[in-house]
């Protein structure tokens, strides 16, 4: 097996030695194994799992084509998925294609379709599904969809039990992350709270960052599915440093966006052409992949939804939470989250969080 892994990590190095890629060993090996499974077809990738008392041990490792049957104390690991929403689906859609053992659940079933034509099994509740998988995937819109879908009626939780997983990837607050943690760990499982930074195309592209705190042990076993649906993991400490670190980084977002957005309308207003300021702004310091990206779109009144914009102003309000335990001043996100509430109000909820620009627009067109 040594042997394989050796070729393996020299025959995809060059898609490895990225200068964006995060450097721990184990992230670039395992990443290097799961691309190697479609670079070198011979060499299939399979995520496995060894039970030890309680908690699990997966490993992931290379097999030959011709010797793919499992040694006796390895069995391929059960991998639940809970939420198919943007990000959910092509993120199970990655481990089902990398070889996984999926089941899939969702609250409208006909999201669940394409995923079980891929391959994944379906049950008809988070329990079900965590009674019948190793380590279950959850990815919710919200504080209130991920407690109900972790702790509610037919809840994960309920079927959840010693020597199990449970992988909280939805963006909440440290509080509710916290109250599912308690709830799953009082069933003998394990918690581990790990949204994720990146958006539909990282989700889709297995490119995103997770942001992870928790049960150290479900950090270490869960790596291998971590590395298949991202490109790096940071590991923070206690369950609620995970959520933190997400909806600090989302209030600058969201406040880098509503700026950029004053910016556009500002320029126009002016006379200059806003797709001329998008330029100017990719070669300077303020240069973000996030306005060369979205910019153009913007410019033609255009949003695609990638991040819808419901789902921003709920991290800023969430990170203002953040802020005010702390008696952080955060002025400026404070006046971004009044902006996508006017966007809101104005049916944009569903619209990429860029069309918070269409709410500065309302704004001077009532003045005027
Ligand atoms: N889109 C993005 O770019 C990113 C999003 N995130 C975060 O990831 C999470 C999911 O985002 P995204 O996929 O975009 O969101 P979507 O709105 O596309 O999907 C939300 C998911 O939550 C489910 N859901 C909502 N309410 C309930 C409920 N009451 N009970 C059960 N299920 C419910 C939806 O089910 P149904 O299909 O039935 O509606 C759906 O599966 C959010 O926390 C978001 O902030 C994080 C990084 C990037
Ligand atoms: O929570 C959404 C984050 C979107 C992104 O990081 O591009």
């Amino acid at each position: 097996m040594a042997k394989i892994l050796m070729l393996n990590s020299s025959c995809c190095s060059s898609q490895i030695l990225s200068p964006h890629k995060t450097t721990i060993s184990s992230l670039s090996l395992s990443k290097a194994m799961a691309m190697c499974s479609s670079f070198c077809p011979r060499t299939p990738f399979h995520p496995r799992a060894i039970k030890h008392q309680n908690s699990l041990q997966f490993k992931a490792f290379s097999t030959h084509a011709s010797s793919t049957s499992p040694p006796k104390d390895e069995t391929p690991a059960r991998i639940g998925f809970l939420g198919l929403g943007i990000m959910g689906s092509p993120m199970a859609q990655n481990l089902i294609k990398s070889g996984c053992d999926v089941t899939v659940w969702n609250r409208t079933k006909s999201k669940c379709d394409p995923l079980i034509s891929l391959g994944a099994k379906y049950k008809s509740s988070p329990e079900e599904v965590a009674a019948s998988c190793d380590v279950t995937f959850a990815m919710l819109a919200d504080p209130e969809s991920a407690v109900d879908v972790a702790c509610g009626k037919h809840g994960a939780a309920s079927g959840m039990s010693s020597g199990k997983g449970y992988v909280d990837v939805s963006t909440v607050d440290g509080a509710t992350s916290k109250l599912i943690s308690s709830q799953i760990r009082s069933t003998g499982a394990l918690f581990l709270e790990a949204p994720v930074s990146g958006s539909k195309k990282p989700a889709e592209d297995g490119q995103l960052i997770f942001l992870t705190a928790g049960d150290k042990s479900l950090y270490e076993t869960s790596a291998p599915f971590l590395d298949i649906m991202g490109k790096s993991r940071f590991y923070l400490g206690d369950v609620g440093n995970g959520a933190a670190m997400k909806l600090v980084v989302n209030m600058i977002m969201g406040s880098m966006m509503a700026s950029f957005s004053e910016g556009l309308l500002l320029s126009e207003k002016v006379g200059l052409d806003p797709s001329v300021l998008v330029e100017v702004i990719s070669q300077g310091a303020i240069s973000a992949p996030m306005y060369s990206m979205k910019g153009p779109s913007m410019v033609q009144s255009l949003y695609p939804t990638a991040f819808p914009l419901k789902h921003q102003q709920k991290d800023l309000r969430l990170a203002l939470g953040l802020a005010e335990s702390v008696s952080q001043p955060t002025p400026i996100a404070a006046a971004a989250n009044e902006l996508y509430k006017v966007a809101k109000s104005h049916g944009l909820s569903d619209q990429d969080f860029s069309a918070v620009i269409e709410a500065l627009k309302v704004r001077l067109q009532q003045r005027t």
